[in-house]
């Protein structure tokens, strides 16, 4: 018989997770599974529940949860030898990553689609020694971001983002950072630099809209130091999927990006608060197989 390991973070989203489960456990029985659950209570159990599964050589493995668990979940596949199919139901307040593989954001449809036959190997980006499923962001509005609070994003969706990224540039210094990509290097002073592996970050589906999620591409945005009203258009061009021809914007794909700074400068990864800079990234091509509607 094939095993299931769900993996559920009862606290994300509007902690509903629970909701779903027998729902969720009759799926995988009618697709022949054996199922287990294990259900997380604090930061990495997620990661330890999924290389679990990838030693015991599971043949599947649910996230139910939000971008942070579903992190977490990736990261416990980091340097196993099987890595099981994954399945996502996403119950966060963003989900980038089921955004940019057209699972369901209705978690009720979410869970009927992991009957689905199909799937699709992803790019997973490595940073130092971790994995990231969607996105990197360093620099003094990538703490900003860390901060934004869940309230904001359920209210506001993705623009809580720019309404807290504008009150930030107006009270907060600008780093200067050295960013080495495929053998060319930039330096200069940037409130933001974002490595994307997919179209969607933060919410905005259109941030690159040029990014498949197997095209084994890192697609970079330096924001160059903007001033308010800069950041009020590179705003619109970013809802308008144009980030990239802003004239405040430097855009470059590339498979392996260094970024260094010699002042203390956070960093944003999948949504959640990253180690400092220096960080190395590097990109692992159709690394990870999930499940994706028919
Ligand atoms: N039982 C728990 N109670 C509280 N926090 C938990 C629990 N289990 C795991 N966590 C932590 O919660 C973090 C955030 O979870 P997740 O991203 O899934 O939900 P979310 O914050 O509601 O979603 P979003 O980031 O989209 O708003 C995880 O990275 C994990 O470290």
């Amino acid at each position: 018989m094939k095993q299931a390991m769900i993996i559920m973070n009862p606290s994300s989203g509007k902690e509903e997770a629970r909701q779903h489960l027998q729902h969720l456990e009759n799926v995988l029985h009618e697709q022949q599974y054996k199922v287990i659950v294990n259900e997380t209570a604090k930061e990495l159990d997620a990661t330890h529940f999924c290389a679990a599964a990838c030693r015991d050589r599971y043949d599947l493995v649910v996230s139910i949860g939000g971008d942070g668990t579903l992190h977490e979940t990736i990261n416990g596949m980091h340097h196993q030898e099987h890595r099981p199919l994954l399945g996502i139901i996403p119950l966060g307040t963003v989900n980038d990553f089921a955004r940019a593989l057209h699972i369901p954001l209705d978690p009720g449809e979410a869970v009927r689609n992991i009957a689905s036959t199909h799937t699709k190997s992803v790019d997973i980006g490595q940073l130092n020694d971790q994995l990231f499923a969607n996105v990197v962001a360093a620099g003094s509005l990538a703490e900003t971001l860390s901060n934004v609070s869940s309230d904001d994003k359920s209210k506001f969706g993705a623009l809580a983002y720019i309404k807290d990224g504008m009150k930030e540039l107006t009270s907060k210094s600008i780093h200067t950072m050295h960013i080495t990509y495929d053998g060319k290097t930039w330096e200069g002073q940037s409130p933001l630099f974002i490595a994307a592996l997919t179209n969607s970050v933060g919410g905005f589906e259109k941030l690159a809209p040029q990014a498949a999620v197997d095209d084994g591409l890192l697609h970079c945005f330096i924001i160059k130091d903007l001033n308010l009203v800069h950041t009020l258009t590179a705003g619109f061009s970013l809802l308008l999927g144009k980030l990239k021809n802003h004239k405040e914007v430097i855009y470059f794909t590339a498979r392996d990006v260094k970024v260094t700074s010699s002042e203390k400068v956070a960093t944003n990864v999948d949504g959640e608060e990253g180690t400092s800079l220096p960080i190395h990234l590097q990109v692992l091509p159709s690394h990870i197989k999930i499940i994706v509607p028919e």
